[in-house]
């Protein structure tokens, strides 16, 4: 029987984001965030599914937590809610926000479990969306104001520290399709918000630095292996702008200093490229510790000459797929793990998400046996345990999701937990994938 073993002091956890598990999206002093807003508005999320309760984490967070130590999950990637602790984005602290967070973290670290916190999970003050959001510069020195107090807060406790999930969701999903918060429908701000968004990473990175903390900082950037749908040249052209778009912008300018120069023209030539100078460029690429990579598929691409602005268009093959819809092709994390390795200098990385929806049901027994959920993260793990064993610096891996959550614009139809909820009795089911990974944490390795 073939065994799969990590490294000594490899990282297993699980991970959620404040939005998603909270609720209490107006109670003790928070702030309206720009999912608050978003959701309130008829049509844009599946049935009007909104945040406000989500898996009641505010008050049952002790809960959760005890749930986490019975499964010996040793380390527990969270989010802050900004406008829980600056309810206008800047000046003004709510101590209750800031004292659930007290709570919260001083709980975790009392049973062993240790948090990497993400500062920014999508969840913008809608005050500061109000003066024009990321678009607007002046929302990078509020989110340097909120970090520094996050950092001498929580500094000394919490050892790993994520500055941004996912800038490219935040801004091709949130500012270029409207299908996210804050709605918007414009390339040419998609791309200055991104731009804003890593400058603020940079600045916060560096803000770390100056305050000698013991930890580590980094960044969290959704990342997809791409494929040609042909061995046509079109086809494969369309792969490579396609990896620009989704992978190369962000990996150059926070590994590299510089972006990728054929989306500079390209992005030049369609009037979308956002301002920018060389100081900012050197603030970005402030050496992080690690790089957090979220993978969940990958993406196959074709020519489109219809498709704005880049010419390519994903397509769906006919494969096995997870509840997203989105293609079950782990070898895509392997390419990735080694591309980047041999890309981008061995920088550190962690797996800060990845994770499958099912359509996950209870059973007569009152369980639930998502086995396909057990074969999504063992072929993923199992390609992770062959990057490694490549030499990739691959130090921890943290599964998309504890919980069941609000799944942003699906709503709570999608279920991504090993954590099954029931959002009529806020009832917790541990599913049989948690047992499955309780173990391979105890043991440090896979079994086939
Ligand atoms: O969709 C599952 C998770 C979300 O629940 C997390 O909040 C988010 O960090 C996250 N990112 C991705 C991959 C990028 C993506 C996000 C949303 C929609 C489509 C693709 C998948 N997920």
């Amino acid at each position: 029987m073939q065994k799969y073993t990590f490294p000594k002091d490899f990282i297993w956890g699980v991970a959620t984001a404040a939005y998603q598990i909270e609720g209490a999206h107006n109670v003790d002093g928070k702030g309206e965030n720009i999912w608050d807003r978003f959701t309130s508005i008829p049509g844009n999320i599946y049935k009007n599914h909104n945040g406000n309760v989500a898996c009641n984490h505010y008050n049952l967070y002790e809960k959760d937590i005890e749930i986490m130590e019975e499964l010996g999950i040793k380390n527990y990637r969270l989010s802050i809610s900004w406008a829980r602790i600056f309810p206008k984005g800047y000046g003004e602290i709510n101590q209750k926000g800031l004292d659930y967070y007290k709570r919260l973290i001083n709980t975790l670290i009392s049973k062993g479990i240790k948090p990497a916190v993400t500062l920014y999970h999508w969840d913008l003050p809608q005050h500061l969306q109000d003066m024009g959001g990321w678009a607007n510069r002046k929302v990078i020195d509020y989110f340097v104001e909120y970090a520094e107090l996050m950092f001498k807060e929580f500094g000394d406790v919490v050892p790993i520290w994520i500055t941004h999930n996912e800038p490219w969701v935040v801004s091709i999903l949130g500012h270029a399709w409207g299908v996210h918060a804050p709605g918007i429908k414009d390339y040419k701000t998609a791309l200055q918000v991104a731009h804003n968004i890593l400058l603020s990473h940079g600045k916060v990175v560096k803000l770390y630095r100056s305050m000698n903390l013991k930890g580590k900082i980094g960044i969290t950037l959704n990342l997809s292996s791409t494929h040609p749908l042909t061995d046509d040249e079109k086809d494969v052209r369309a792969a490579e702008v396609y990896d620009g778009f989704l992978n190369r912008w962000f990996l150059d300018a926070v590994l590299k200093g510089t972006y990728p120069e054929d989306m500079v023209k390209l992005y030049r030539e369609q009037n979308i490229l956002p301002e920018y100078t060389d100081e900012d460029m050197s603030i970005i690429s402030e050496k992080i510790d690690f790089l957090g990579i979220n993978y969940y598929t990958r993406s196959v691409l074709k020519y489109d000459e219809n498709a704005y602005p880049l010419k390519a268009s994903l397509v769906d093959l006919e494969n096995p797929k997870t509840d997203m819809g989105w293609e079950i092709y782990p070898q895509g994390l392997y390419e990735l793990l080694t591309n980047i390795h041999h890309n981008y200098g061995g920088v550190d990385i962690l797996i800060t998400e990845n994770g499958a929806a099912f359509n996950d049901i209870v059973n007569y027994k009152g369980k639930v046996v998502d086995d396909y959920r057990i074969d999504y993260l063992y072929r993923h793990l199992r390609e992770a345990h062959r990057a490694i064993s490549e030499g990739v610096n691959l130090r921890g891996y943290y599964l998309w999701s504890f919980l069941d959550n609000f799944e942003w614009a699906e709503g709570y139809a999608k279920r991504f937990g090993i954590v099954f909820v029931d959002y009529k009795t806020q009832q917790r089911i541990v599913k049989e994938s948690a047992y499955w990974y309780s173990n391979v944490i105890k043991n440090n390795s896979l079994c086939e």
